[in-house]
């Protein structure tokens, strides 16, 4: 029996694994894991429920008990936590902040690991987010490291959280984005490092259209897809 077949879309914020991974799941007809929105939803409850960041004992049992479902409408999916749709919320940079503490916990990330991996469904999956190819999926079959220089991510970041009408300062934003790569980079457990056999995509002056189809080009040979 052939193993459900994945792709792995790692890489630090805001260098376009969103973007790239709904793209390809789309084309694909495959399945969508935004591994960080699980992270950012653990980070709302978290501030729910008052709990200090950095309280293991008490965020391990909200993370096994999650209450999130994630609920597909055509193009567009609205993330409920315990009843309340989250979907806005979670996306801002203090939240992201927060998410990146949390995932730092060791038994946190454990306790995340097989809700991640039940996405795991015919006919396959596109799996976005920090360890999908060294921790969460270590046998996908094709696995992207997405990059770009961090003044980019932060200008995209900008331009994304400013369509959407938040107040936003792009020297603040460039500040966090470095803070959140130092903590991903460099935490104990899972840190934001490309698999041995990832192979890595450096965005910085390429367009959406030009990442997709470099990324189309590793996964079509090595799936030997055809057009
Ligand atoms: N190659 C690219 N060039 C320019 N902008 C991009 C590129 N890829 C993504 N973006 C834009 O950058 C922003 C962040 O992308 P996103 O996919 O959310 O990143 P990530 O999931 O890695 O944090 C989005 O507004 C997206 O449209
Ligand atoms: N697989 C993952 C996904 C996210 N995360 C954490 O969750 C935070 C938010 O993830 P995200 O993918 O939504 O962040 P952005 O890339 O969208 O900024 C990250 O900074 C990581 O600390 C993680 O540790 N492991």
């Amino acid at each position: 029996m052939h193993p459900i077949p994945v792709v792995t879309v790692d890489g630090p914020s805001g260098a376009g694994k969103g973007t790239l991974s709904s793209l390809l799941a789309d084309k694909l007809g495959w399945h969508f894991l935004d591994s960080g929105a699980i992270y950012r939803v653990l980070a709302v409850a978290t501030l729910h429920h008052d709990l200090p960041v950095e309280d293991e004992a008490s965020i391990v049992p909200l993370a096994t008990g999650l209450d999130v479902s994630f609920e597909t409408n055509g193009d567009t999916t609205r993330i409920i936590l315990e009843g309340e749709d989250v979907t806005d919320d979670i996306r801002t940079e203090q939240v992201g902040a927060v998410a990146s503490k949390v995932a730092a916990l060791p038994r946190v990330r454990e306790a995340l690991l097989r809700r991640q991996r039940a996405f795991q469904q015919e006919p396959g999956l596109v799996a976005d987010g920090r360890d999908m190819g060294t921790v969460v999926f270590p046998s996908a079959s094709v696995k992207l490291f997405l990059t770009a220089s961090a003044e980019a991510r932060a200008q995209r970041r900008f331009e994304q959280l400013k369509a959407k009408g938040m107040d936003v300062n792009i020297a603040r934003l460039l500040i966090d984005i470095k803070a959140r790569d130092d903590r991903d980079m460099h935490r104990s457990v899972a840190p934001l490092v490309p698999a041995e056999d990832a192979v890595v995509i450096d965005s910085t002056d390429l367009d959406i259209e030009q990442v997709f189809e470099k990324a189309m080009e590793v996964i079509s040979s090595r799936l030997n897809l055809r057009d």
